[in-house]
């Protein structure tokens, strides 16, 4: 069940490590309760999330590109450490385009993480010499993904400071979530936030306390929200809470039709299932002194409605 010998196998669920195509090691997380999830060692980014009934829970463009090295279009992308083109680097940072690998003895954490009972596994990114010249700061970014019985996924970030002066980074949890129809859904949890609209040069608006619905692109962070925001999607009768800890912002992004032809990796209609709802840390980024460690913590719980 656990050829490995990876972590988290504790009531009867599965971790094990498959190649893709390309000979990059994905791995496999089956829980008790028949839920499954995959995470590509390419980008440490979790590429699938499937019910007991095989229902997919993330998107994923059918024009994606595997190959490195560029991140996959669709499941949950790591944006570190920097978010979108906010600096010098390559958009949303160099982690989605970096192997992580496999870390079997992980620090202690600092915070809760619930993992008992569940199937888990922790990816660790250390910087290249590659990394070091464009970012010159020594880190250990490690992540831990979690699934519980009930398919409730858990993602715990962790950032270390193993240089001897203090850098700063932001963060994002890049989220394709798979949708029945753009018009279908909406977002709850952002009403009255101040948000910055990429569309309008980062200006800062105040959201007018409805529900977030889609009639043509959006491209937001929202500031400073509330620890739950929900995605209600009528259209397939289920609802994703995305519960939050040290990641403060929420990037919301739909593309529309204009923007996702001019991308060659996004199907011409495929913006009509996808719904981005990211939760971040942009505005203010965290700063870290030698040997200091900031830890995050992303969960996401799906509900059905009859
Ligand atoms: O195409 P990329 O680099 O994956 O980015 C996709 C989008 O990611 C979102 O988070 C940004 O707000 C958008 O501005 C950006 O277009």
């Amino acid at each position: 069940m656990n050829p490995s010998g990876l972590s988290g196998d504790q009531r009867g669920g599965s971790v094990d490590v498959v190649k893709d195509r390309n000979g990059i090691d994905q791995v496999l997380l089956r829980s008790s309760g028949g839920f499954s999830a995959r995470v590509s060692l390419y980008g440490g980014q979790v590429r699938s999330w499937m019910t007991d009934r095989g229902e997919e829970l993330l998107f994923t463009s059918s024009k994606a590109v595997f190959k490195p090295p560029k991140a996959v279009r669709g499941g949950i992308q790591i944006g570190f450490p920097q978010f979108g083109n906010r600096g010098t680097l390559e958009q949303h940072g160099f982690a989605r385009n970096k192997l992580w690998v496999i870390e079997k003895n992980p620090p202690p954490f600092m915070i809760r993480t619930d993992s008992d009972g569940k199937t888990f596994i922790d990816l660790l990114l250390k910087p290249s010499d590659e990394d070091l010249k464009v970012w010159p700061h020594s880190f250990e970014l490690r992540l831990r993904v979690c699934l519980g019985a009930n398919g409730n996924l858990s993602l715990i970030p962790r950032v270390r400071n193993m240089n001897c002066k203090p850098f700063s980074f932001s963060f994002a949890f890049h989220t394709y979530f798979s949708i029945s129809d753009i018009g279908e859904v909406r977002i709850e949890g952002l009403e009255t936030r101040d948000y910055f609209d990429n569309l309008c040069q980062r200006e800062r608006f105040t959201d007018q306390g409805n529900s977030l619905t889609f009639e043509s692109e959006v491209d937001r962070v929202y500031l400073d929200t509330s620890s739950k925001v929900a995605i209600l999607d009528h259209g397939k009768k289920r609802t994703f809470i995305i519960q939050k800890e040290g990641l403060p912002d929420v990037v919301v992004w739909n593309p529309w039709e204009r923007k996702t032809k001019a991308m060659a990796d996004f199907g011409d209609d495929e913006y009509k299932r996808t719904l981005c709802v990211d939760g971040a840390l942009i505005e203010k980024p965290i700063s870290l002194k030698p040997g200091q460690e900031w830890t995050g913590r992303l969960d996401i719980l799906l509900l059905y409605s009859s």
